[in-house]
């Protein structure tokens, strides 16, 4: 694990480029700006090749899309693999709605992606495992987790980082698990979207995707426990907000502290 990679990421203020939804995009920018990287955001067809360009990777949030903006995703995914651009995607939902599984699948047939981050619900429809979702919700099922993150990454050639109470990341073959938790995170609508990001600014400053999902998820992961155990009410409202404070504030020495992965 490369802890350090978080002092990269603050030397290099990489650009992060992201698709994201209306419902937390807010979060997600001020986020990451907060962790040291650069987010910009667009939904323009016009510029897409620009923004690909400029950036150092791309996270494409599926949470809310429309039909129009299905040709924007299509079209930045394709200059992100032409220049080279490592490509984050959140399926948000794609085990609770059949039309965002097939969508999803659609954009990961035609595009090279660098990372998949979603709940299990998610990770098990992609994978095309039985699972019973529940909205953006990973929902109940009985199959292994890891053995589904597997199945998917090994599916679509890439990382993919399944979130729970044990965040599983593997690149196929190898499993990274990580145990730091909040259960605040579940009462932040976006936690997921917010670690999806925080993956995708790590992608843009390390090309080992596995290395780069690693150190994204354990620094989102400490951040939250660390505000978790300084709250002397454990309220959801309130923990958004310090979430962000505490992307500011974690450096390597503390995320090595309180670190727990196997
Ligand atoms: N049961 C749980 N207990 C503690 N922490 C959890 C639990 N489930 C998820 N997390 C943490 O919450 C964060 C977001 O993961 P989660 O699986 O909730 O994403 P998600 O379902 O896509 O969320 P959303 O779409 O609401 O943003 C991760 O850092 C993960 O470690
Ligand atoms: C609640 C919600 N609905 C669509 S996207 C989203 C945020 C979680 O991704
Ligand atoms: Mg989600």
């Amino acid at each position: 694990m490369k802890i350090s990679l978080l002092e990269t990421l603050r030397e290099k203020n990489p650009i992060a480029f992201n698709i994201s939804n209306f419902v937390t995009v807010q979060d997600v920018a001020n986020g990451i700006n907060a962790l040291g990287a650069s987010p910009i955001m667009s939904e323009e067809q016009n510029e897409a090749e620009a923004m690909v360009k400029m950036c150092n990777s791309v996270t494409i949030n599926l949470g809310a899309f429309t039909e129009g903006q299905l040709e924007q995703i299509a079209t930045v995914s394709t200059f992100a693999n032409q220049y080279g651009k490592p490509i984050v995607i959140d399926p948000v939902a794609v085990g609770a709605v059949a039309y965002r599984t097939e969508r999803c699948n659609e954009l990961l047939d035609q595009t090279d992606v660098a990372v998949i981050r979603g709940n299990a619900g998610e990770i098990a429809a992609l994978a095309g495992v039985e699972w019973q979702s529940k909205g953006i919700d990973a929902g109940e099922g009985s199959g292994d987790l890891e053995e589904i993150a597997k199945k998917l990454a090994k599916k679509r050639h890439c990382v993919v980082v399944e979130s729970g109470k044990t965040d599983i990341i593997t690149d196929g073959e190898a499993v990274v698990r990580v145990f730091n938790e909040t259960d605040l995170f579940k009462l932040h609508v976006g936690s997921g979207d917010m670690l999806s990001s925080t993956i995708g600014c790590f992608c843009g400053i390390e090309k080992d995707a596995f290395e780069a999902a690693q150190t994204a998820t354990v620094v989102f992961d400490v951040a939250g426990e660390i505000v978790a155990k300084s709250m002397k009410q454990p309220l959801a409202g309130s923990f958004g907000p310090q979430l962000i404070d505490q992307l500011h504030l974690i450096d390597v020495k503390t995320v090595e502290k309180y670190a727990q992965y196997e």
